[in-house]
């Protein structure tokens, strides 16, 4: 499955949103070190408004400067500098899962439930007939419109259909639905969807990604986790558990509790900031699919304390022991449970998880050159990262969220006058080292 290249995807965003502070992240490399970035010039208005950063020549329609945070220029050489739309645009989910895991299923469930929300579902499916089509739920049953992507698959072939098709849902039937939901083949990697959002300006100013939420089958999803694929090809399954907010372990009606329990502990090592829930035929709470706001910032502190809780609730030995049992080119870590372990299972080449939970206060100079690095160096292998931060010149928690190399980060409230000033990262990715990050980390502390 073809991956979008670099240049077509890469859009750095940085949303500064809060206005009371001077003193946020920035990005700022001299075009030497950082060839990618170099065409980017720091703006003054960075520190006061929101703004999107793009290294494409987009523009954003619904743009406008407010009279606290000067326009910054836009020149068909420089890159734009852009406020971020008001948050009333409408949601959009993505459902993903590997073949046969009960996408469709879950969809009919959402469609079929009594939630007051109009919704307008896009199926994508490979091949000329529209199988799934008739599988899902009737308009009369919920969903305001049903729009099918038959020929081929939405993170390859037809992700400009997908743009088309929101842009025309939002053009054409604006105001008659509420949320949009996304079916993906069983064979799609979600990176460059949940892309899409970011880096498409048609959907960036009326649709945001509410998002990502993975069926597993409880039954087969081991075998395909486990499966091991050519150098460079991507194992689908694995990805998409890796980018999920939501996962719903579906089909537990055919496995027993030790095999269930066995899967679980797989999934949260490849994605431990993901919630997870089990089902049979996708009977899941509606709150707990729809309106999760996985990338929203103001949802940041609970999706990293919910990781910090979770992680303290698991049991590390019988991880340890699990993935003892597996080939080791395929083990998939969480390396946060390795904190206080003397075995040396810190560099991970598959996908896992990697938490940081540190108190202290960061230097601002350094902590945006480290973060920056990374995001530069190494954003093909970070799939997604969220944190919450304390910058010594700060007085506001700083929060931020990213997608490869889209940035999103805002200071929020102010920390209070007693309240501990505690560092939570957790990064999502491939080749993740454990000790590498935690010690660039250290290294920005005062
Ligand atoms: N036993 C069992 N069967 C289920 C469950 N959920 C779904 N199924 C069945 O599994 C089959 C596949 O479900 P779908 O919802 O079509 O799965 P999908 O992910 O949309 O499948 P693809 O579009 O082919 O990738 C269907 O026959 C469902 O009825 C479950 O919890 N238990």
């Amino acid at each position: 499955m073809a991956m979008l290249s670099r240049l077509d995807v890469a859009t750095t965003f940085l949303a500064f949103s809060a206005p009371r502070s001077s003193t946020v992240f920035n990005y700022r490399f001299s075009s030497a070190a950082v060839p990618f970035y170099s065409r980017r010039r720091a703006s003054p208005s960075l520190f006061y408004s929101p703004v999107v950063y793009s290294n494409r020549r987009r523009r954003f329609s619904s743009v406008s400067a407010s009279a606290s945070a000067p326009a910054s220029t836009q020149t068909e050489d420089s890159d734009v500098t852009t406020k971020i739309p008001p948050d009333n645009r409408i949601p959009a989910t993505i459902i993903t899962g590997f073949l046969g895991s009960g996408k469709t299923t879950l969809l009919n469930h959402i469609l079929t439930r009594d939630h007051g929300k109009r919704i307008a579902v896009i199926e994508n499916e490979f091949g000329e007939v529209d199988i799934d089509g008739s599988l899902v739920a009737s308009k009369s049953m919920g969903a305001e419109d049903i729009v099918m992507l038959n020929n081929g698959c939405l993170c390859c072939t037809v992700r400009g259909d997908l743009v088309r098709m929101i842009s025309e849902l939002v053009n054409k039937k604006k105001g008659k639905f509420d949320h949009i939901v996304i079916e993906t083949t069983g064979l799609a990697n979600p990176a460059p969807i949940i892309q899409t959002f970011y880096a498409e300006e048609e959907i960036f100013n009326d649709v945001k990604l509410d998002g990502v939420v993975t069926l597993v089958d409880a039954k087969h999803a081991r075998l395909h986790l486990d499966e091991v694929k050519p150098d460079g090809v991507v194992n689908e399954a694995i990805e998409q558990i890796a980018y999920a907010d939501r996962i719903v372990v579906n089909k537990t009606d055919l496995v027993g509790e030790t095999e269930l329990s066995s899967v679980v502990q797989r999934i949260k090592t490849i994605n431990s900031l993901a919630q997870m829930t089990r089902t049979k035929y996708g009977t899941v709470d509606l709150d707990y699919v729809l309106g999760i706001g996985g990338f929203d910032l103001e949802r940041i502190e609970s999706a990293v304390n919910e990781e910090d809780k979770k992680d303290h609730h698991d049991d590390h030995h019988h991880d340890h022991h699990h993935e003892h049992d597996h080939d080791h080119d395929h083990k998939h870590h969480d390396e946060h449970e390795h904190h206080d372990h003397s075995h040396d299972h810190t560099h991970d080449p598959g996908v896992s998880s990697v938490s940081i939970v540190c108190e202290g206060s960061l230097d601002l100079e350094k902590a945006n050159m480290w973060l920056g690095t990374l995001l530069m160096e190494r954003s093909e292998d970070i799939y997604r990262m969220k944190g919450l931060l304390s910058v010594h010149t700060m007085d506001e928690r700083f929060v931020f969220q990213g997608v490869h190399d889209i940035f999103q980060g805002s200071p929020d409230r102010l920390w209070g006058k007693d309240e501990e000033r505690v560092n939570k990262i957790v990064f999502i990715g491939k080749n993740l080292n454990r000790e590498e990050l935690e010690n660039g980390f250290k290294s920005c502390l005062i």
